[in-house]
């Protein structure tokens, strides 16, 4: 069974946006009136939250999948989709948030520092919202945007303020115990300890945190024991204390020489830049189980060959207590004393880097070339995600995303790269979407014909008003009086005789009566 992770690869998968509606408002006796089609709901992030009552990330080993909530679609009558809800993961304060390329994205090296990891899909634009003077009544509307999906690692660095590095079965397990409320586990057998243990002292007024990793051993910075996977915690810790076994049996083995063998792997650890490397901390010594007869003598006699090396030595043991009240005090000095560097340090105005605020209409046209000709790439931000919010089966939506290409300036770019007519255009890397270019068709021809999004059915009925049906009658009259002067003149041409069924020089009786306008005097 697994007790303690400190490094968990999380797959993670932020809610897509909801899609936008087309929706055409309804009423009595006005069957048309106007777009009312909702804007999708935004997906719901995914947020890692520094959490101090968290101390471990094994909740995220044992279910690693982790996704949010999708946005809800928009509706008719103007009603939004609901916002998909954010996902907190609470992480212990000491995680480190790397991509799968091992870059680090943010360290959590205070408690309530939020960070998000991956952001939701973004909620597609309804059609009353894509209307405009211009554009009356779409009928399209965007799709929502897909969230973001992948993998981040997490990786847990204990934060303390002293670190106990040593052999394994030195004795730090013990000495935490001794000292804090902490209860490792405890045997004298090596690598008991295989996770990190945070203890509490307090001496004095001074309260300070301890941390008992597991033992180390020659080639631990190459990654032999658990070396590498536990120098990384004590990488967070100000001050490090080094407990040596002086009673150990072993062969080949002292105090001296265990010390050399820790502090060249501690010096062969490379800590990421801008702190201090592990060699160059506050250090102390701690020569253990002096309770031990010879292990009291071998202590008295190390003790000025390490002093002369400039450290401070205690001669401790955990079982008799002896020592630990001076070495207590000892570190609590060393702690404060670092604790003030720190807060120094943070006094200074602290630069901060951001990254640079994205750009997001900028874009790239490549020309790679391909057994069918060329592919004219286009890369950006902007265009990427207006292809994902477009439904292809609808030609307006079609239409709408190529006037917003179009206005980018991505024609003018792929004239530039020298794509003609026809060509093959990708958006997006790899499986991006394709198509034929055709410039025209995106840019004149069909802006001329007819504006897009313009539904003829909403077109105002046109009414005329009391002047102009008065022009239009006079000018019906005026045709009618002129059409019947031009039939009598042609009659009394002679050019009309009895076999057409008409009597020479009248005037046919309905004409008469139907317009009420006289001809008497043109043909009498
Ligand atoms: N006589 C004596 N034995 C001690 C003392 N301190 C620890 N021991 C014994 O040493 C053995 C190892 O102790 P641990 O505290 O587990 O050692 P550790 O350094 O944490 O070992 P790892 O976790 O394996 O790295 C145990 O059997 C302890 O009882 C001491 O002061 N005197
Ligand atoms: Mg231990």
């Amino acid at each position: 069974m697994v007790t303690f992770v400190d490094r968990v690869t999380l797959h993670l998968r932020a809610g897509g946006g909801g899609n936008g509606c087309v929706s055409v408002k309804r009423e009595k006796f006005k069957p048309l009136a106007g777009p009312d089609g909702g804007n999708g709901g935004h997906g719901g992030d995914i947020v890692l939250v520094s959490d101090p009552q968290i101390t471990t990330l094994l909740g995220y080993h044992r279910s690693p999948h982790r996704s949010s909530d999708t946005g809800g679609f928009g509706m008719g009558d103007h009603r939004n989709g609901f916002q998909g809800e954010t996902l907190i993961l609470p992480v212990p304060v000491g995680t480190v948030v790397k991509d799968v390329d091992g870059v680090e994205l943010v360290d959590f090296v205070e408690p309530g520092m939020e960070f998000v990891v991956a952001p939701g899909g973004q909620g597609g634009l309804g059609n009353a919202a894509l209307s405009s003077t211009k554009r009356k009544a779409p009928g399209f509307a965007l799709l929502g945007t897909p969230g973001w999906e992948g993998d981040v690692l997490l990786e847990l660095k204990t934060v303390a303020d002293v670190a106990l590095v040593g052999y394994p079965s030195a004795g730090k397990s013990s000495l935490i115990a001794a000292m804090s409320a902490a209860k490792p586990k405890i045997a004298d057998y090596p690598f008991t300890t295989l996770h990190p243990n945070l203890g509490v002292v307090e001496a004095g007024e001074v309260r300070y945190t301890m941390a008992d990793v597991p033992g180390l051993i020659e080639g631990a910075s190459e990654g032999k024991g658990l070396g590498l996977e536990f120098l990384r915690h004590v990488e967070r810790c100000s001050a490090l204390l080094h407990v040596l076994d002086c009673a150990t049996l072993e062969p080949g083995r002292d105090p001296i020489s265990d010390l050399d063998i820790i502090l060249a792997e501690l010096a062969a650890y490379p800590v990421p830049e801008g702190q201090t490397p592990l060699v160059e901390r506050p250090q102390l010594i701690a020569l253990n189980k002096i309770d031990v007869p010879e292990a009291r003598e071998l202590a008295e006699f190390l003790r000025p060959d390490l002093e002369a090396r400039g450290y401070k030595v205690f001669e401790i043991s955990t079982v008799s207590r002896e020592g630990l009240r001076q070495l207590s005090f000892a570190l609590s000095e060393l702690v404060e004393e670092s604790r003030a560097r720190a807060a120094l340090e943070a006094a200074k105005p602290r630069i901060v880097l951001r990254p640079k605020p994205v750009d997001d209409s900028k874009f790239t046209v490549t020309v790679e070339g391909g057994t069918y000709g060329n592919l004219y790439r286009i890369l950006g931000a902007k265009p990427e995600r207006w292809v994902q919010q477009t439904d292809f089966n609808n030609e307006e939506a079609v239409g709408f995303l190529a006037d917003r290409l179009a206005k980018l300036g991505v024609e003018e770019a792929l004239f530039k790269a020298g794509a003609v007519a026809g060509a093959t255009v990708m958006i997006g890397a790899g499986g991006g979407v394709v198509f034929d270019w055709e410039p025209t068709l995106t840019s004149t021809a069909e802006l001329l014909t007819q504006p897009r999004g313009t539904d003829p059915r909403l077109d105002a009925s046109h009414r005329p008003t009391r002047n102009q049906r008065r022009d239009e009658y006079f000018e019906r009259m005026d045709a009618k009086a002129e059409a019947r002067a031009e039939l009598l003149r042609e009659r009394a041409a002679g050019l009309w005789n009895d076999d057409e069924g008409f009597e020479v020089g009248s005037v046919p009786a309905d004409a008469q009566q139907d317009e009420g306008v006289t001809t008497e005097d043109d043909d009498r």
